[in-house]
């Protein structure tokens, strides 16, 4: 990602909003029918309770709030005309970015470039373009509708009383007003956090492909020192983004709060003869129109228009800069795995859904589950983490079939995976348990051994590259050479378990702490070619590292489990918090 990312993004949603100009006008014709009750919902309160309740006509009162009522349905019907004239703005975007993806890995592909790196660079490369067509379709909504609010709301309270308009008007322009304007500044934050995110996995991944040679020469000083700088540049980018964050908090409290509070300071010592009529429908503008708005705006901006941005201008570097770049996006520490040494045939990713999924063990008193619901997308990589006892293991035993759920059930592409053959399961998903199982043989066959025949040479060759296999390759004098599953440390064994189903036509594959023997260097490296290898990848973790490099988190904690990024984790979730904590600190000790 350059740093003109975003300003590339910029420009291209610019252009892209420009080239539809009549669906845009629809979108805001829409939004504005949606946003009526803003303009009239306080005005309506007012006048039924002055000229209706508090006249004795309540008649009056009740016409009112049923003219309230109507504009709402309308309002109601307003909302889908928006969400389908958005999606018209929308789609087309993804279509574009489609199309712009597919035509630079054919460009590639004819000018001698890797299909199977293309293959798996257009999988990355889309979810991307989803990511910003929901994020684009979001914002738009947002922005319209607070525009329309914020319009609404000030004309309803000048028709009521012109002095609570300025005092509702000055302070949310000035907390909105200076929120957008920071927008550049945290945008830039957040390319500078990620970008130095990047850079220091980037490092440790080098650090630790180059230990013995670093050791051999000498090295160790000036390497740990340029470790050092990049996780001092991390820490400061982090810093800096999260003073910038908490400008939103400052924000939501101006344009959202400070409105109630002067009208209500007014209202006891400026105003003279305000009816209650009055009163309450500029409190009924403000609460239930103004502040929902500026916060929906506030948020929706701070989070999923960050993300536009970041994630827009990322894929259009890697689809402008590099034409064949359509398979080049992993994370420096991905791309740093993943070189010439691709899995010829890539597999599909499966899509996990639980449907109210509980268990408990048989004799047990209460349920290790109760009620799961989640949907994996095909080709998504998820962590499961939560505290010791949790449940992660039995969820990740019920992902892969081997129990059976007490309620609910498991679907694997629509399926029920408990009532597939279990060949047909073993052929699906490949399980692997923190004890690996390796056995008396020889090393071809137990790396072979899911691959159904098909793990030629070339291939094994390219797991052993990607698992850093080589040493043990040698010590067995070669893939015929048998290996002796107890001369084996615990960790070459989750190794062999590893690359074994990384060479298997799995298109699920689940790993429950099957890593958790490797020092973190051998860990990322494994975990990042089991990425790269595309296939849904489900993890439960045990080290941040694991946590921080998928696509989604989710918290078991006893409750309806939580799942998003590990930034929004980190923000909503206690328990994950304390996790990274805990692991931050066992990793710093000695
Ligand atoms: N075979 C079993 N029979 C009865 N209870 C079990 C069995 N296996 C696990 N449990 C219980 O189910 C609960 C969840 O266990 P599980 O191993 O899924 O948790 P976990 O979160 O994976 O723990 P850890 O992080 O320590 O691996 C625990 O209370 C455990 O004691």
């Amino acid at each position: 990602m350059s740093p003109a990312g975003s300003r590339t993004a910029g420009r291209y949603l610019q252009q892209r909003l420009r080239a539809d100009r009549r669906t845009l006008i629809r979108v805001l014709v829409w939004t504005g029918v949606e946003s009526l009750p803003a303009f009239v919902a306080g005005r309506a309160v007012a006048l039924a309770v002055d000229r209706g309740f508090l006249a004795g006509e309540p008649l009056v009162g009740g016409g009112w709030l049923a003219l309230l009522a109507v504009v709402s349905a309308v309002g109601a019907f307003g909302a889908r005309g928006a969400l389908l004239s958005t999606a018209a703005v929308v789609e087309p975007l993804r279509d574009a970015l489609m199309t712009r993806t597919v035509e630079a890995t054919l460009r590639h592909a004819l000018t001698g470039g890797r299909v199977e790196q293309d293959r798996s660079g257009v999988a990355r490369l889309t979810r991307q373009v989803e990511i910003v067509r929901e994020a684009a379709g979001s914002m738009l909504s947002v922005v319209c509708r607070f525009a329309f609010s914020f319009v609404g709301v000030c004309v309803g309270t000048l028709t009521l009383e012109p002095t609570a308009a300025l005092l509702v008007f000055a302070p949310v322009t000035v907390g909105v007003g200076c929120y957008v304007a920071s927008l550049r500044g945290v945008v830039r934050a957040q390319m500078r956090s990620t970008l130095a995110t990047e850079s220091l996995a980037h490092e440790a991944w080098r650090l630790s492909a180059g230990l013995r040679d670093i050791t051999a020469y000498g090295l160790e000083e000036p390497a740990l020192r340029r470790l050092d700088d990049v996780a001092k540049e991390t820490a400061r980018a982090e810093t800096a983004l999260a003073r910038l964050t908490a400008l939103r908090t400052l924000a939501l409290g101006v344009g959202g709060w400070v409105p109630l509070v002067l009208v209500l300071l007014w209202v006891r010592w400026g105003a003279q003869g305000m009816s209650a009529g009055t009163v309450l429908g500029v409190l009924t503008y403000i609460a239930q129109n103004l502040r929902p708005a500026v916060q929906n705006l506030v948020q929706g901006v701070g989070s999923t228009g960050i993300r536009l941005f970041v994630t827009l201008g990322r894929l259009l570097d890697d689809l402008g800069t590099r034409p064949g770049g359509a398979g080049s996006t992993p994370a420096p520490a991905v791309a740093a795995s993943a070189s010439s040494t691709r899995v010829g045939e890539r597999a599909a990713g499966v899509e996990i859904v639980l449907e109210s999924v509980s268990f408990s063990y048989p004799g047990g008193a209460n349920d290790v589950l109760s009620g799961i619901d989640l949907r994996v997308a095909p080709g998504e990589h998820i962590a499961v983490v939560g505290p010791s006892g949790i449940g992660k293991s039995t969820l990740a035993s019920l992902l892969a079939g081997t129990h059976r759920p007490t309620r609910g059930r498991v679907l694997l592409d629509g399926v029920d995976v408990t009532s597939l053959a279990p060949a047909r399961q073993a052929a699906l998903r490949a399980y692997l348990p923190q004890e690996a199982y390796v056995f008396t043989g020889t090393l071809r066959e137990n790396l072979g051994y899911l691959a159904d025949g098909r793990a030629d040479d070339r291939r094994m060759d390219r797991a052993v590259t990607e698992f850093g296999l080589a040493d043990l390759v040698s010590m067995t004098g070669g893939y015929g050479g048998v290996v002796d599953p107890d001369a084996l440390s615990a960790g070459q064994r989750q190794l062999i378990a590893l690359a074994r189903a990384y060479l298997s036509p799995a298109r699920l594959i689940v790993l429950d702490e099957a890593t958790c023997h490797m020092d973190p260097a051998a860990e990322a490296r494994a975990e990042g070619a089991m990425r790269e290898r595309r296939g849904t990848l489900v993890v439960i973790a045990h080290r941040i590292s694991s946590a921080r490099a998928a696509d989604r988190v989710m918290v078991l904690d006893g409750g309806a489990p939580r799942t998003g990024s590990h930034d929004r984790m980190l923000a909503e979730s206690d328990l994950y918090r304390d996790l990274v904590g805990l692991w931050s600190a066992k990793s710093a000790t000695p």
